[in-house]
């Protein structure tokens, strides 16, 4: 299934989740993931990430649409796809009595083509914890033993659902390296996750679900794009938005004021963010707590959650 010299190891197309009591968790959803990429699944907590992720690593049937993974039905083909992919639940739910060197010698026993051991541990910065009780471990340890088990049969793709939940910064950021030297050694990896900013840095596409549906999908850059940048300052007493330049000249297209603050919108940063402050040096006027951010995914994913009457599905990623 070679599609433009880039194979599909993910393709979903309509598919649907509906649980018992008829609630339709996932709503006709359609995206591919190509060999060797990263692709993020955000959305709002009960967006239906982990119903769908369920649905690619086989753990249940659709109620509508298709699923492959590597070319094969992940359940009909369970048997041929299992042994090929890696999956880190949210939940791991080991025996909390063994040690971590145990629970890796129990899943090596059940993984075929297991790589050592030890070198899973390594890769997620484990090793030094070999003896140690399972329930004793940091609720960031326990993920990266998730993540170790996930790694043990060198899989070609990779499903991570929340992968960084516990995590602290320098735990993240080791997470991320390593998903990323994964990818880049061919693995196709799948994640689920709430921190925007991972999906920012890691993915290279991304979707963002909504009750159950794409809201938005592509690149980081693309659905940030579609975002204006915010500038915001609190202007003197005396001061109000009437006395700044006219706004269309500035190239604002949204703006709102509240007590001293001011709030503007732009697709122009640069232009806007400069003729602002010629203003203000020519008119001796201080901007005080002078803010410029940049379109970020953060503010996409806010404008979907907060849009209760957006309409159904119209992307496909
Ligand atoms: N077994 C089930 N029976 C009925 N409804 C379910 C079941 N499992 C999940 N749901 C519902 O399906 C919806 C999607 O849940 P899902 O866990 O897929 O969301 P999510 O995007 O992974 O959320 P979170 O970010 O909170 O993990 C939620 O409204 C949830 O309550």
């Amino acid at each position: 299934m070679d599609t433009g010299g880039h194979e599909h190891v993910i393709e979903v197309t309509d598919l649907r989740r509906v649980y018992g009591g008829g609630f339709e968790a996932v709503r006709g959803i359609s995206f591919s993931v190509r060999r060797g990429e990263i692709f993020a699944l955000l959305g709002t907590n009960g967006a239906g990430k982990t119903s769908t992720v369920e649905l690619l690593e086989g753990l249940a049937r659709p109620a509508g649409g298709r699923v492959r993974v590597l070319g094969h039905d992940p359940v009909a083909d369970r048997a041929v796809v299992r042994p090929r992919t890696g999956v880190m639940l949210q939940e791991g739910g080991f025996p909390s009595e063994l040690t971590v060197a145990e629970t890796t010698r129990l899943w090596t026993g059940c993984t075929s083509g297991a790589r050592p051991e030890r070198e899973a541990l390594e890769l997620v910065g484990l090793a030094g914890k070999a003896d140690v009780r399972v329930k004793q471990l940091s609720g960031g340890e326990r993920r990266r033993l998730d993540l170790a088990l996930a790694l043990l049969g060198e899989p070609e793709v990779l499903f991570l659902d929340e992968p960084t939940t516990g995590l602290d910064a320098e735990g993240r950021r080791d997470t991320w390296d390593l998903v990323r030297a994964l990818r880049d050694a061919g693995t196709t990896v799948l994640l689920t996750t709430h921190y925007l900013e991972e999906a920012e840095d890691l993915a290279d596409r991304l979707a963002i679900l909504h009750e159950g549906r794409i809201a938005a999908a592509g690149t980081p850059d693309d659905v940030t794009a579609a975002q204006p940048s915010r500038i915001s300052f609190e202007l003197p007493a005396g001061y109000f938005v009437g006395d700044l330049p006219p706004l269309g000249e500035l190239g604002v297209c949204g703006h709102e004021m509240a007590g001293r603050t001011v709030r503007l919108r732009t697709h122009e940063l640069q232009r806007t963010a400069t003729r602002l402050l010629v203003w203000a040096e020519r008119a001796v006027v201080e901007l005080r707590r002078l803010d410029v951010r940049s379109a970020s995914l953060e503010e996409a994913f806010l404008g979907i959650a907060r849009d209760t009457s957006r309409p159904a599905q119209e992307y496909v990623a």
